[in-house]
């Protein structure tokens, strides 16, 4: 597997799959018995402890239940790895200072753990992650925790620092949604084997593999009851999927008007993966099966995605 620079990368499976043991790979909490973990071209699996403990100051990690130190206040959650960098008081002063304004949590420096909700608790866990200006960011299950607001909170952040900062991040999650709201690519992993990988959108539309269209039903408002549905229709049903500006083009209605085919909508949404645009047709046509044909060559011509269902 290999995580471009910049990107945010995502692993999905299912629990017991293999994620959490893949991503400790990644820094080496979890030495893998075989072959080789390469981290900005160096192989950290032949390093000596110090040469690691070295490395892995350039892999922050965020955690599920954020493992804080529920006896330290924000401040000092944060400072840890700096005191451990051993960066003098002045510079850990200033450096926590900054942290904290990058994650929002200005003015709730001396509170403890306990005071603070889960998100904010999940902003420290992000603020002492990027502590040492690491270059790329682990991150397990950091919003499995959270309700779907201050999930969506935290994904922003997690976005908005892999932008600002550049930061190359790598996250596990078992939720599809976490997938496409930030990340560019996902690997799915599905009883320690990785199925499938590759662009969000490509894997979203064309999911090959039976564990990652489960996935993608669940984040599917078409999932369910589409095969009575399409059975009910007297007309021949297809599902249409656009991406990108398309989404948003009289497509449909350009290839229909010079036709004596007659449509409807039967379901429909229109959505986002991260900044793309995309939209989901369930559309009836009915009419003679010729102009159907020419109707449909002429949506792939134009760079749709359709698919019969009946
Ligand atoms: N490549 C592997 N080879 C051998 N054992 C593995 C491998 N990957 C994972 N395992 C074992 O499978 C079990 C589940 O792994 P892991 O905890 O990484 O799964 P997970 O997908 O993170 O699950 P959860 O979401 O429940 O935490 C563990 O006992 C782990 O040691």
């Amino acid at each position: 597997m290999t995580v471009r620079k910049g990107e945010i990368f995502g692993i999905i499976g299912h629990s017991g799959a293999g994620k959490s043991t893949l991503l400790r790979c990644i820094n080496l909490l979890e030495r893998p018995s075989s072959g080789t973990v390469n981290v900005g071209g160096v192989d950290l699996t032949k390093l000596t402890d110090r040469q690691l403990q070295k490395e892995r100051r350039k892999i922050g990690m965020i955690f599920q239940h954020f493992n804080l130190l529920s006896m330290a206040t924000v401040r000092e959650n944060i400072a840890f790895p700096l005191k451990l960098a051993k960066l003098s008081g002045t510079e850990i002063k200033n450096r926590v200072d900054e942290l904290l304004k990058l994650v929002g949590l200005e003015g709730h420096g001396d509170k403890y753990p306990a005071q603070l909700s889960g998100g904010q608790k999940q902003r420290v866990g992000i603020a002492r992650a990027l502590a040492n200006n690491p270059d790329v960011l682990l991150c397990d299950e950091a919003t499995s925790a959270l309700d779907p607001q201050t999930t969506n909170a935290i994904l922003s952040l997690i976005l908005d620092i892999n932008q600002k900062l550049g930061i190359t991040v790598v996250l596990i999650t078992h939720e599809m949604q976490v997938i496409r709201s930030i990340c560019d690519r996902v690997a799915v992993i599905d009883d320690g084997q990785i199925v499938e990988l590759g662009d969000v959108i490509d894997v979203f539309l064309k999911p090959q593999h039976k564990v990652t269209q489960d996935f993608v039903d669940e984040v599917s408002d078409s999932a369910g009851d589409l095969g009575q549905l399409v059975k009910a229709r007297s007309g021949r049903v297809f599902r249409v999927h656009f991406v990108g500006e398309l989404t948003y083009e009289p497509i449909l209605y350009n290839a229909v008007k010079k036709t004596s085919v007659q449509f409807a909508i039967l379901q429909g949404t229109i959505s986002r993966m991260k900044q793309t645009p995309y939209g989901e047709l369930i559309v009836e046509l009915i009419g003679p099966d010729a102009e159907i044909g020419g109707i449909i060559d002429r949506l792939k011509q134009d760079g749709l995605n359709v698919e019969e269902l009946t």
